[in-house]
């Protein structure tokens, strides 16, 4: 981004702006990296975050990214952060994140991955940034202390009991810097613990500023990100007026506040040496660089606002400073001053507007131009594969997507609120009824690392199974005996007014493959983009199996997958009993069903097709592939089933053909029958049984040992954590621990000669008081 602006022909009273010409030309070296768009700042507080959050804001905002913003100012925090904290974003992949959230890695990194984007965040000297915490949030109230230049002092000498200050939920008021960076408050005095803890964020982020070397830190971003400086240009923001932060803090004070916060102070000596190798190893240019940007920032500020502050209010009735623009501005000048010093939560609202609309508009557009497309469709044999895909994924422990509640909501499209939630890690399979939608499920299985199949059926087929399965007959007033479907078909029917029906099983009424697959009905008539849509279809599915074909599409997708033969044995399950199956349907009806499905007839047509195709591809192996596998599978079920009928009710009273395992069977073939035979309802009892108690294997999340980042700090633990410990230094130039009056008593840190002395006297005065009444 190069905003280039002149104004020398222009009436401007303020000389210093008149001379100033902002060259456009960039004088760092030719840059041959590309911009960096996918950011996680990692907003901390009181440490010139949100100057960096302005910043990024506005880079954003030109490129038309998509931020994770927040529904107010902040992403969930104080609690750790978590997938579904972000604003709306439905199914957009987030470019940048830049408010408050409190760290938490696996999460985040499921949204901003670590292969693409980078992590930046920001520290500051600890003494100065407790101070500035502690007299903004105004943290002295919980003890009764004032708020006034000596709070502070007060609160450190106070003698402080750390458990009583976390009850008061006031979560920075010990380590603000690692508790937002995630730390629990358990370890603060695990220095060990500490120290493990700094390895493993500086593993996690890819740049750690300072805001003591503020300018030095940008010009290290605007490198790692591959950014221009005026990119990194900013005006000074939230800071706080004079009289407010003039407390001169003496060493007594500072050495209280860095023994208080020392898993802060760890944390800071470590990141501030870490920059400063960082900058060494930039070379010579960096300060050239550095110069430049400083010179570019000052004109800016110059150009953009009048010397004098005014005051603006922004929490808890605390005043910061803000600025007033100058008059008579070029409007584009004028637009990039009012953004450089746009307050936080007016650039929160503005960008939320933003991302509405967008949202908006790309509902709209896909629903021209195909709400791209799902996995299982209904009545194909789809509860048999899901058995497969269940069977297999159980047993190796992968991570499923699963219904939130039931089918995803389906008829709804799928959408990734629909899911159970998915926040340990990345899902392996999904296998459940679900409405195709391309970009929430491209989004959840990447294209490049994922199969996408699904199955379908001979309309003719699958439309009687479907109409008598799910009693459309009656439904719609024609009973629900042997000949329903051909007097529904013979009645002139209408869509439209089908539609209406409040019953969502409504869908499979028309073109029910169609429907699974996403289109919209609108389409169901208009054959070009049918078509078209088969196409996209056709470029989204590595394979669409055809149920008419079973054994031949298991033993493709077997190949595809590179599976094992026993990986995709199976029994059919779900299959309607007899009497049920026996609809003849003549040559009319039949004709009749494929006018009715037209576009299922051509999705079937040209899936059908490339099946073929596919299948001649695997040239002669494929056939003594699946003529083994056909025996295989005989030889299993023989050996598994029991050869008498069993029938179970599976949908409002339907039966379905089910199986009995055979008796006296050994342990291991037992097991495998079972879970053969095992219904889909059955799976996901269980999985979403088995994902609450699942933990994601330690060594693929890279925490640091003592570390537990699931455990969250409820308020039940805080009673059970002893008392972290503190001793505050009265004056400096003692060994506190041997000459400080500061004793433990219970929970507490108490000043033990004047409290010794105080209770002396009440136990004197007790006995005084009960000897007078006595005599
Ligand atoms: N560029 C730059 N250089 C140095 N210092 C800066 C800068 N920008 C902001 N600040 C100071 O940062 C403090 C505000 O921090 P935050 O914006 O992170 O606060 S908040 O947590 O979002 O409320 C606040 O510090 P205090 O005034 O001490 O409170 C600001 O003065």
């Amino acid at each position: 981004m190069t905003i280039a602006w002149t104004w020398g022909d222009r009436n401007h009273d303020d000389n210093t702006a008149d001379k100033l010409v902002f060259s456009p030309t960039p004088t760092t070296p030719p840059v041959r990296c590309s911009p960096h768009n996918n950011i996680l700042f990692l907003k901390t507080h009181k440490t010139g975050s949100s100057t960096i959050a302005n910043i990024f804001y506005r880079y954003g905002d030109l490129k038309n990214l998509t931020f994770a913003l927040p529904s107010a100012t902040l992403l969930g925090w104080p609690n750790r952060f978590q997938v579904y904290f972000p604003f709306r974003l439905q199914d957009k992949t987030p470019d940048i994140l830049c408010n408050h959230a409190r760290f938490n890695k696996i999460p985040m990194n499921w949204l901003f991955p670590k292969a693409t984007c980078k992590y930046v965040t920001i520290l500051r000297n600890p003494v100065d940034n407790f101070e500035s915490a502690f007299r903004y949030m105004n943290m002295g109230r919980h003890i009764g202390i004032r708020d006034d230049p000596e709070s502070l002092k007060k609160f450190l000498t106070h003698g402080i009991s750390f458990i009583k200050m976390r009850q008061k939920a006031e979560p920075l008021i010990r380590n603000p810097l690692m508790f937002d960076l995630g730390l629990s408050f358990k370890h603060y005095q695990n220095i060990t613990a500490v120290k493990e803890y700094i390895r493993f964020l500086e593993k996690e982020f890819d740049l750690v500023m300072i805001m003591e070397y503020f300018d030095e830190s940008l010009v290290l971003m605007k490198r790692l990100l591959c950014w221009e400086i005026e990119d990194i240009l900013y005006l000074k923001l939230n800071e706080r007026q004079d009289e407010e932060k003039g407390t001169t803090l003496t060493a007594d004070v500072r050495e209280n506040i860095k023994r208080w916060n020392k898993a802060d102070v760890l944390l800071f000596e470590y990141f501030n040496q870490s920059l400063w190798f960082k900058i060494e190893s930039e070379g010579e240019n960096f300060y050239e660089e550095l110069a430049t940007f400083r010179k570019r920032r000052r004109e800016l500020q110059n150009a953009c606002v009048e010397n004098e502050t005014r005051l603006e209010t922004v929490y808890n009735g605390k005043k910061v400073k803000s600025y007033s623009l100058r008059k008579g501005m070029p409007k584009e000048l004028k637009t990039l001053c009012e953004k450089l010093t746009r307050a936080s939560n007016t650039y929160l609202r503005y960008l939320r507007k933003k991302h509405e609309e967008k949202l908006a508009n790309e509902l709209d557009e896909d629903e021209e131009s195909w709400n791209l497309s799902t996995d299982l469709t209904h009545k194909t044999g789809s509860s048999t594969m899901a058995n497969i895909f269940f069977r297999y994924g159980d047993f190796r422990n992968l991570a499923f997507v699963l219904p939130r509640y039931i089918l995803f909501e389906w008829p709804q499209r799928f959408q990734t609120s629909l899911a159970a939630p998915l926040q340990t890690r990345r899902p392996n399979i999904l296998c459940s009824h679900t409405r195709f939608n391309k970009k929430p499920i491209n989004w959840i299985f990447p294209k490049d690392s994922s199969k996408y199949i699904t199955i379908l059926r001979n309309p003719v087929d699958n439309f009687e199974s479907a109409f008598r399965y799910m009693k459309l007959g009656e439904m719609f007033g024609f009973g629900n005996h042997p000949n329903s479907l051909q007097k529904f078909l013979e009645n002139g029917v209408s869509f439209a007014n089908m539609l209406k029906r409040h019953n969502p099983l409504v869908n499979l009424i028309r073109n029910p493959l169609m429907f699974d697959l996403g289109l919209s009905f609108k389409y169901y008539q208009n054959f070009t983009a049918v078509k078209e849509y088969i196409q996209f279809l056709d470029k989204e599915f590595d394979l669409v199996m055809i149920a008419d074909y079973f054994d031949e599409s298991l033993v493709l997708m077997k190949r595809l997958l590179c599976w094992e033969m026993h990986d995709i044995l199976y029994v059919k399950l779900n299959a309607r009993v007899d009497n049920e199956t026996g609809t003849i349907l003549t040559e009319d009806v039949r004709e009749n069903i494929k006018r009715w499905n037209k576009a299922d007839v051509l999705l079937f047509e040209h899936f059908n097709k490339s099946f073929w195709e596919k299948v001649k591809n695997e040239g002669e192996s494929f056939n003594e592939e699946l003529a083994a596998f056909r025996q295989k599978n005989t030889a299993i079920k023989q050996a598994c089933i029991e050869n008498k009928p069993h029938f179970q009710t599976i949908y409002e009273g339907k039966l379905a053909k089910g199986h009995s395992i055979r008796e006296k069977l050994p342990r291991k073939l037992r097991m495998f029958c079972e879970k053969l035979i095992k219904s889909e309802e059955y799976y996901l009892k269980n999985l979403r049984e088995k994902s609450q108690h699942q933990r994601t294997p330690s060594s693929s999340i890279d925490l640091p040992q003592n570390y537990n980042e699931h455990e969250e700090e409820d308020k039940k633990s805080w009673d059970t954590t002893k008392e972290l410990s503190y001793f505050p230094v009265l004056t400096l130039n003692h060994d506190t621990r041997e000459t400080s009056p500061w004793r433990r008593v219970g929970n507490l840190w108490i000043k033990w000669g004047h409290r010794a002395e105080r209770m002396r006297k009440r136990r004197y005065k007790a006995r005084r008081r009960t000897k007078r009444s006595s005599s």
